[in-house]
């Protein structure tokens, strides 16, 4: 990050530090750094020692000890850059090897919480059958790198608000909070997670917005119209942006003279800079809404963005979710793939499928892949990628999971292999995919991706490794968690997926 100090304010180390809990004092942490080995090597590779403990004793000394979070937001301490960088990305100061650490043990930390719950639900230590490290309840392999450490995001969102100069046009993200009313929004160009193109993106839709009649919508009860920015990006360059507008009281034809102002803007104005391939305009009149809601509107060019993962070709939808790290999620799914253990007899439930790359990257190892997605557009990503892709032993369902997964499973046999790969959003699984999975006695391998595993996840996990009670109809044999294994994909951040074996 250019001009920024490599100075660790107590803050961001009190961060650390709570994210971490107490760090182990053996001092054995499997680890690798800098060049990620192939995933075979990975699985099965040695460890290496590192003492995190001294990485933090170091930086503690470094950091200032009488410096205090300050109350308000001023430019008194630090760029307001640098307060951004801390905010969004607050691992950056660490090195790449050392932020692996901090997360390798925030992983272990969720571990060794889940197994004390667990513990706590049977009375007894039920996983004892499974091979343990450092008292955790599974095998908890080395945390895999992110190929792509810096600007590896594949999509941004920017918001539209006051800048620390007290500008209402302003595009960047948020520092403070709606509550304590001291909302800043300040320009991303530092942050280190975030690649040129979608700044660039972001300061031509302020120039635009500088220069159109119409004032921004910044609080949604006071009226005003353009609203936040989204940008996507390909490996290939493409870049994709939506912009999301408040229609108020405008008139159609007032619409339509909005939207080819901003369209001349991006095709031949000061935003051809951009080189945008397609531009969506989103009428919004509340906080998010889908495609469904209120349907993307195609301004220009391409209607998907495409990208090679896997050996697949993969369309996505304006509104389909895609991981946002491309380089690290090809990681995570070779990790699930290698999980799952899939054989030509195997039928792959693919649930939360979003565009479907789990299934269809497994499906000419598998007899049949069923994926589940909420969103009709991913589901219609997903058929194109299979069609596209010569993919015939595929079929996807539109729908929520908790509706469509218990008739699905009502024809599966005991003696059928099925293998469940679940990765739900961060509000986890409703109750009854977990009745469901649990009560297909075909179902003897499940895989958990989850990069957030609090609250409803962690209930989800508790209910599928529980003994089986009849009043929750959780009749089916409980699952054990063997095997965990961390995939960063989101470097600078404290966040990382946890991808979970469970058999039973
Ligand atoms: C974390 S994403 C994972 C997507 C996909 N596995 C991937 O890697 O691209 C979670 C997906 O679950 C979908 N989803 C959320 N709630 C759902 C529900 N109740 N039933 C089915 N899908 C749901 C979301 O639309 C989103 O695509």
């Amino acid at each position: 990050m250019a001009g920024l100090k490599r100075r660790v304010p107590m803050h961001s180390l009190r961060y650390f530090i709570s994210m971490v809990g107490l760090f182990s004092k053996s001092g054995l942490l499997p680890w690798y750094a800098r060049n990620p080995p192939g995933w075979s090597q990975l699985f099965l590779g040695t460890v290496c020692k590192g003492d995190f403990t001294h990485v933090v004793a170091t930086k503690c000394q470094k950091g200032q000890k009488s410096q205090k979070k300050p109350s308000h937001l001023g430019p008194l301490d630090g760029s307001w850059q640098e307060r951004l960088a801390d905010v969004v990305t607050p691992l950056w100061r660490l090195s790449y090897e050392e932020q692996l650490k901090v997360k390798f043990e925030a992983q272990k930390k969720i571990l060794q919480r889940l197994e004390s719950y667990i513990q706590m639900l049977n009375g007894v230590n039920v996983t004892t059958a499974v091979p343990k490290s450092e008292s955790l309840p599974c095998l908890l392999h080395p945390i895999i790198p992110s190929p792509v450490i810096n600007g590896y995001r594949n999509k941004s969102t920017f918001s539209v608000n006051r800048g620390p100069d007290g500008n209402p046009k302003t595009v960047g993200y948020y520092l403070g909070t709606w509550r304590d009313g001291n909302i800043v929004c300040v320009r991303s160009n530092n942050l280190k997670n975030i690649p040129e193109k979608h700044s660039q993106v972001a300061q031509y839709y302020e120039v635009f917005l500088r220069q159109s009649p119409l004032e921004p919508c910044l609080v949604f009860h006071e009226g005003g119209y353009w609203r936040e920015l989204i940008v996507r990006t390909n490996s290939q360059g493409h870049t994709m942006a939506i912009i999301t507008f408040h229609p108020q009281k405008l008139s159609q034809e007032e619409l339509h003279v909005q939207k080819e102002t901003v369209k001349e803007f991006f095709i031949r104005g000061p935003g051809a800079a951009c080189d945008l391939t397609s531009l969506y305009f989103q009428e919004s009149t509340m906080t998010r809404c889908s495609h469904q809601q209120s349907p993307y509107q195609l301004l220009f060019g391409e209607p998907y963005i495409f990208e090679e993962l896997l050996s697949l070709k993969i369309r996505i939808s304006p509104d389909a979710f895609f991981q946002i790290n491309t380089a690290g999620a090809e990681m995570l799914y070779r990790t699930v793939g290698e999980l799952t253990g899939v054989n030509s007899d195997t039928i792959l439930l693919d649930i939360c499928c979003g565009t479907g790359v789990i299934g269809l990257s497994l499906a000419q190892h598998t007899s049949q892949v069923l994926g589940i997605e909420l969103v009709e557009q991913a589901v219609e990503d997903a058929r194109w990628t299979a069609a596209f892709n010569g993919i015939t032993n595929s079929e996807f369902h539109t729908g929520r999971a908790e509706k469509i997964l218990p008739g699905l499973l009502k024809s599966k046999e005991d003696g059928q292999s099925v293998v469940a790969v679940v990765n739900p959003a961060r509000a986890g699984l409703h109750y009854k995919v977990i009745q469901a999975i649990r009560n297909c006695g075909a179902i003897r391998t499940l895989v958990f991706v989850s990069c957030k595993l609090h609250g409803e996840s962690t209930r989800n996990i508790i209910e599928l490794c529980c003994p089986p009670d009849s009043a929750k109809k959780h009749l089916g044999e409980p699952f054990v968690l063997q095997q965990a294994v961390p995939v960063d994909l989101f470097p600078h951040t404290p966040h990382c997926e946890l991808v979970l074996l469970f058999t039973r």
